[in-house]
């Protein structure tokens, strides 16, 4: 686009990848800018995080994503959903934003770019004070954590809450949220997290490496598993009589695979609707102002693990992939 970029520049740099596979897929390269439709804002991306859900889009596994981002090859060849930065040019349609606002959101795809196309609608301001970083972190997970313990659980001041994966993406803005809504929160993580965990303000730390959450007396109102290391079953057992899990590992398919692990409880295991529930969380723009409110009086904060440069986001992928990440990893551009 011409007169977007710097110095009216018609390309950009991107990670792009034209198959599935390995992070080794992802290759730096120069591409068009892409163009605004009439409800689009163009982003200057400042920051885009990478989550386990974008690492599953990049691999192509499991096989049912395809059906939804490209049978053959990755329909987007950008990834990356979550984004802040600064507008750079808005489409016809948009009144609400203007060139130079600094926004944060997030998009389908193509966010691990210098410019990134996303629809106004996603898109709120970065709170004062709130580093570029910080605030790209946040969409995807934060809002899956809501939308899980407020929405789905209903979780109400006093209720006793257990997060596994305390550390991670999901778990350290649930614990948070958790906080916020009134429970008692009890965070799952491993030896080097506890000090982390402790630091979100968690109640109780449990300690993995050491306990079994499922074998100790303890129950809780709702469980939110974003690790699902042991079977629906043995986590049934840490559940009051109407206390609410929540699984949330991502295995198989953002909404496939927790639809298809709960069908198969519910008939097989005998949950019932109030013991298992499934997070199908959808982005919605009132959900990221709720977010960017708790962000501004800082009764939620994001935990950066690391931020690689544009350059090696497959190395960001990379170590996503892996699974021990604590918080959230972020590509600053
Ligand atoms: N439904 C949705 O819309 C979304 C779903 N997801 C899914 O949620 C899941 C979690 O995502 P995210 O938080 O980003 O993942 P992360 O990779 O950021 O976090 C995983 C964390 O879990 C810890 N962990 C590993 N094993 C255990 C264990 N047995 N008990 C407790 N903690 C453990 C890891 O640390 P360590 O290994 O050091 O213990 C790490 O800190 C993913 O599978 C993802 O696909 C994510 C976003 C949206």
């Amino acid at each position: 686009m011409p007169g977007a970029g710097p110095a009216g520049a018609a390309t950009m740099r991107a990670a792009v990848q034209h198959r599935y596979g390995p992070p080794s897929v992802l290759a730096s390269s120069e591409v068009g800018i892409p163009l605004p439709g009439r409800g689009d804002v163009l982003v200057q991306v400042g920051a885009a995080a990478v989550h386990p859900g974008d690492y599953f889009v990049m691999t192509g596994e499991p096989y049912v994503l395809r059906l939804v981002f490209g049978l053959r090859r990755p329909r987007h060849g950008i990834p990356g959903r979550d984004l802040a930065g600064v507008v750079a040019a808005v489409g016809k349609d948009v009144t609400a934003l203007r060139r130079g606002d600094e926004v944060f959101g997030w998009s389908t795809a193509g966010t691990l770019a210098e410019y990134a196309c996303v629809p106004a609608d996603n898109l709120v301001s970065v709170p004062a004070d709130l580093s570029v970083v910080d605030a790209a972190a946040v969409p995807t997970s934060a809002l899956t954590a809501l939308q899980a313990l407020r929405d789905i659980a209903n979780v109400r001041p006093g209720q006793t809450v257990l997060v596994t994966g305390a550390s991670g993406g999901v778990g350290s803005f649930a614990v948070q949220i958790a906080k916020v809504l009134g429970a008692e929160v009890t965070g799952v993580c491993s030896t080097r997290n506890v000090d982390l965990v402790r630091s979100l303000r968690a109640d109780h730390v449990v300690d993995y490496t050491r306990t079994d959450f499922t074998r100790t007396e303890k129950r809780y109102d709702v469980i939110l598993d974003n690790v699902e290391a042991q079977p629906l079953a043995a986590v049934r057992r840490a559940l009051t009589p109407t206390g609410t899990l929540i699984p949330n590992s991502g295995r198989g398919g953002r909404w496939l695979g927790p639809l298809g692990r709960i069908v198969r409880a519910r008939m097989l295991s005998g949950f019932t609707r109030q013991q298992l529930k499934p997070l199908l969380s959808v982005e919605k723009r009132k959900d990221l102002l709720t977010l960017a409110d708790l962000l501004a009086t800082r009764q939620v904060t994001p935990v950066i693990d690391r931020t690689y440069p544009l350059d090696e986001a497959a190395d960001a992928l990379r170590y996503v992939g892996a699974g021990h990440t604590r918080g959230k990893v972020v590509v600053t551009v």
